[in-house]
């Protein structure tokens, strides 16, 4: 197929951008660069340095794109909860410039990277997080993405659009090249970064000094939130199945996560583990807009797209996160 990946200079549209070339895909990428680099595009994809607002500049009714992959977005919901308008500007207003060229262009396949913010809370410790599960997000990020499930799911009621949206969880780890081969080493840069496992790598790489810890008087048994953290290679191997199973007329939604909670201290741990080092931490203020317990069931993803996550153990999904970012420095 001939695909349009928006946002495919950043961290997971660039490791799915690798799996879609290996399977023989057309892809393009537009992306504005706002936090996605250029050296993630490879050389061989045509690449439009454009925001999601101009995407109908290349998403034309003649250019014969048969798919869309859109991960083009603001992704920080502690930011979100301070700068709203920007979430509503980017991820509601460019989804929406991209439903409307995308009808205007006939294009018949979208998959959309949703979230696991959309829940919330979801129903608890206990229970795992379905896609049944009533969303209530916490924060404007995780309503602005659910804002645009429910626009695709319009879309996909008045014309042929077949969509798919993927909730994922919180995504970790890198694309790290088999022995020998000369593909590039993937992973997560974000600047500035917001994220629990690649802050803590900082921290014990002693490149940061301190690891703040957002909170301890949780409902948890620890005191910490706990999240299910999911390796980008398993995410992106979803992707393909979804763009394959996409029908006309029909909005399908996936959970993606392991299924296994890990506190925030119990990340900590394991990181500590993984590179052998100290890793301070100091307890700070609860981060606003925080989900408590964000838990996946992917058993629908299991069943109807035969999804089955490859890297499930964190501590091996850390330790590729951890390769990568001792790369990265190693080449800055
Ligand atoms: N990282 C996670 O844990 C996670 C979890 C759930 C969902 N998601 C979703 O997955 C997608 C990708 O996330 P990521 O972690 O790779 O983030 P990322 O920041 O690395 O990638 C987002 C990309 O979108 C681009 N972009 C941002 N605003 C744009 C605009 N106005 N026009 C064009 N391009 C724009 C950025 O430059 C970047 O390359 C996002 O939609 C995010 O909401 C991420
Ligand atoms: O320096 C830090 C960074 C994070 N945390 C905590 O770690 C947990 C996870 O935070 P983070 O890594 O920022 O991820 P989430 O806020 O869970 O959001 C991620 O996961 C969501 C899906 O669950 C995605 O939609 C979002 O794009 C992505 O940012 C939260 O309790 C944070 O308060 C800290 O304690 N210290």
């Amino acid at each position: 197929m001939k695909l349009l990946v928006t946002g495919g200079a950043g961290y997971i549209g660039s490791i799915v951008t690798r799996q879609l070339l290996a399977a023989g895909h057309q892809v393009e990428i537009l992306d504005d660069l706002s936090t996605g680099h250029r050296d993630n595009v490879p050389a061989e994809v045509p690449f439009h340095e454009l925001s999601i607002h101009d995407v109908a500049q290349v998403l034309t009714p003649g250019a014969g794109f048969d798919g869309v992959l859109h991960f083009g977005a603001k992704i920080a919901a502690g930011e979100s909860v301070v700068k709203p308008e920007l979430y509503w500007d980017v991820n509601i207003r460019g989804s929406l410039a991209l439903l409307e060229a995308i009808r205007a262009a006939g294009v018949r396949r979208l998959v959309f990277s949703s979230t696991a913010a959309v829940y919330g809370d979801g129903p608890g410790t206990d229970e795992l997080i379905t896609e049944t599960t009533p969303p209530a997000p916490t924060n404007p990020y995780g309503s602005s993405k659910l804002a645009v499930d429910m626009m695709i799911t319009a879309a996909t009621g008045a014309s042929d659009l077949g969509a798919v949206s993927l909730r994922y969880f919180n995504a970790a780890g890198a694309s790290v090249p088999a022995e020998g081969s000369s593909a590039a080493f993937l992973g997560e840069r974000h600047d500035p970064e917001t994220h629990l496992i690649p802050i803590a790598l900082q921290a014990a790489a002693g490149d940061r000094a301190e690891f703040l810890l957002y909170g301890d008087d949780y409902d948890t048994p620890d005191g910490t939130c706990i999240r299910d953290y999911i390796h980008v290679e398993d995410l992106a191997t979803a992707h393909l199945l979804a763009l394959d199973s996409a029908e006309a007329g029909t909005h399908k939604i996936y959970n993606l996560g392991n299924g296994n909670g890990y506190s925030n201290k119990q990340v900590v741990e394991v990181v500590r583990e993984v590179t052998g080092a100290k890793l301070p931490v100091t307890l700070a203020p609860r981060r606003d807009g925080d989900a408590v317990v964000v838990v996946a069931s992917a058993e629908k993803a299991r069943r109807e797209l035969g999804w089955a996550p490859a890297k499930p153990d964190l501590a091996a999904i850390i330790a590729d996160a951890w390769a990568f970012y001792q790369y990265d420095k190693g080449r800055s």
